[in-house]
């Protein structure tokens, strides 16, 4: 019996439109969009959803295992109550990837690509304005860093990896002789992929989601619990872009059982992971494990990107304010909850007190908007919406926080320059905080506390050399970094010597804000596989090509000129 097949009768292109989302600003005479912001603000603000599993495209509530979601500014506000999942829930996600698995696969691309298209201009259209809220009230966003995540980049995932798709696609065999046609079929991975996403950017989690399922693909998605709402609003807009059920099945719940079920089963084909170094480690080990014990059909693709310890590098040639202001935005926008934030800065000694006293009376300026109280939950109650930081993700990273700045201040080799408050009545705050280290290999230069902490280092002004070696050789890390220069020697040297320090390296501009399309996003070491999400690379991980020849002429026997009598 021969299935259904779809006509293919023309190469589409895509729209050819795409660009990189423009980004709102928010601006003072932006009333419209504060309004309509406000509008959505307040209608997450004032319901606690209840979010479900999607298996199959089967909404399931559970009652008895539900898990809040608070706000972090205000965490007791419960703004989601998210369904977790059981074992058999997981296992009925786990099939249902597998029975829609070749209707979805054998779809033409462009019926795909459509999909994720439609996705991207219902986020950045009718659902703009919830998206915002969302991902401000969940994981505690200004108005700006939601733009930038859970719009901008969000939309320009779903539409440049549409782009790369057809591009992968088009890459095939150079040489056919004469009688022969040689193909290359850009197939799916054999069974499921599994995509473990963090809570500090929608746009990873939609990405994580999006690029295998796009290349035909099914997806068990763990979320972060942490970013519950703004995912499951993200789930619903792919379902509304006509996403067919079972094709990315919504699974949040208990982080080690869920993965415990995923990795143990056979159909288990690939992760793809954002978030913290040490759970991805022990992901990784627990896959090689399992391969190593017959588990899996295929060697699993593994694609992780993790933790940073971001460094911003200033030359005595840079220009002071351009560094001092990137450093300001690199080190504490989003709360330093990005894992690209600046949290290591060396200062030539020449220029060090007039760099950390501007920096340091900037944050403290009263309008600098530092004083993380400014949040979506405060301007629901007539405060201020236009705050430069807000809160911490949740208590443990409070928690983290708290204890590091404790520390910093009996160690003697520390010396807090600014900052060292926090507060948790009402929110998870902690103050921006500048810590100064005279050993440039303490832990403090060394360790990602994911918070805004930013460690600070001086350095001989004629020690440049040595302390880009310094710079190289401190952490296990390798994600971003940036060096301030005028000087274009001490670029080229920077550059040269910090080639494995950094996956994503800039010049004179902070070490936050890729853009998909303009900078790929990944690193290497312990940071990650450095696939390059927003980028064609990532996609390649997630098929697995079969090669075809097909041969024009018939044999007529079956010797070759040589075999002679
Ligand atoms: N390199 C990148 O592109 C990138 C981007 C964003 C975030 N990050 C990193 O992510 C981290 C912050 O995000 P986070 O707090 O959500 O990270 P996290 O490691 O706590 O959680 C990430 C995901 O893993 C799950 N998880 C947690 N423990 C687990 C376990 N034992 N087994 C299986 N799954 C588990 C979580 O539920 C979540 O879905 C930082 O380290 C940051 O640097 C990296
Ligand atoms: N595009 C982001 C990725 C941050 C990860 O958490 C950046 O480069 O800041």
């Amino acid at each position: 019996m021969f299935r259904r097949r779809l006509s293919q009768l023309a190469h589409y292109k895509l729209p050819s439109h795409i660009r990189n989302e423009p980004i709102k600003n928010f601006g003072v005479t932006d009333v419209k969009d504060w309004d309509l912001l406000r509008a959505s603000l307040m209608k997450f603000n004032n319901s606690a959803l209840q979010i479900p599993l999607v298996i199959n495209g089967e909404r399931i509530y559970s009652d008895s295992k539900l898990l809040a979601q608070t706000n972090p500014a205000d965490h007791q506000k419960v703004l989601a109550n998210v369904s977790q999942a059981s074992e058999s829930d997981v296992e009925r996600a786990i099939k249902a990837t597998q029975d829609s698995k070749r209707k979805w696969f054998e779809l033409p691309l462009h019926e795909r690509a459509s999909v994720f298209l439609k996705a991207a201009d219902l986020i950045t259209t009718k659902y703009r304005y919830d998206m915002l809220a969302s991902c401000m009230l969940g994981q505690g966003k200004s108005v700006y860093q939601a733009e930038i995540d859970c719009v901008a980049e969000l939309a320009d995932f779903f539409r440049y990896n549409a782009v790369y798709a057809q591009q992968l696609y088009a890459q095939q065999p150079t040489e056919s002789i004469p009688g022969v046609w040689n193909r290359a079929e850009y197939r799916p991975l054999e069974g499921f992929v599994y995509a473990v996403s963090p809570f500090n950017f929608t746009a990873i989690a939609a990405n994580l989601v999006g690029a295998p399922a796009l290349m035909g693909n099914t997806v068990l998605w763990k979320p972060s619990h942490y970013a519950a709402l703004s995912n499951y609003l993200l789930y619903t807009v792919l379902e509304e872009a006509g996403l067919p059920h079972g094709v990315v099945n919504f699974v949040p719940g208990d982080p080690v059982m869920v993965t415990k079920k995923a990795l143990n089963n056979r159909n288990f084909a690939a992760l793809h992971y954002t978030g913290s170094t040490a759970v991805f480690k022990q992901l990784y080990g627990t896959i090689q494990n399992n391969l190593a014990q017959g588990v899996y059909r295929d060697y699993p693709r593994v694609v992780g990107e993790t933790g940073g310890k971001n460094f911003h590098l200033v030359h005595p040639s840079a220009d002071m304010p351009n560094a001092v202001f990137n450093t300001i935005r690199g080190a504490f926008e989003y709360q330093g909850q990005k894992c690209s934030a600046t949290s290591r800065l060396y200062l030539p000694e020449s220029k060090a007190t007039e760099f950390l006293t501007d920096m340091c009376g900037i944050l403290a300026a009263k309008d600098s908007k530092c004083t993380p109280t400014n949040t979506a939950a405060s301007a629901l109650s007539g405060g201020d919406l236009h705050g430069f930081v807000g809160p911490v993700i949740h208590e443990t990273s409070f928690n983290k926080l708290k204890n590091a700045i404790e520390e910093a201040k009996k160690d003697p080799e520390l010396q807090i320059v600014y900052g060292g408050a926090y507060d948790s009545s009402k929110g998870w705050f902690v103050e921006p905080t500048v810590v100064k280290c005279s050993n440039p290999h303490h832990k403090f230069m060394k360790q990602e506390f994911f918070g805004p902490l930013l460690a600070v280092c001086e350095y001989p002004d004629a020690k440049f050399p040595e302390i880009c070696d310094i710079i190289d050789t401190t952490t296990e890390y390798g994600l971003t970094g940036s060096v301030f220069a005028r000087d274009r020697e001490a670029v080229r040297l920077a550059s040269e010597k910090l080639r494995f320090a950094a996956g994503n390296f800039y010049i004179n501009d902070k070490c936050t804000g890729a853009v998909v399309a303009q900078q790929w996003f990944g690193g290497a070491r312990m940071s990650g596989t450095n696939d390059k999400a927003g980028s064609g690379n990532v996609l390649s991980r997630f098929v697995s090509v079969r090669n075809i020849k097909e041969n024009f002429y018939d044999l007529t026997g079956y010797k070759y000129p040589s075999n002679y009598e």
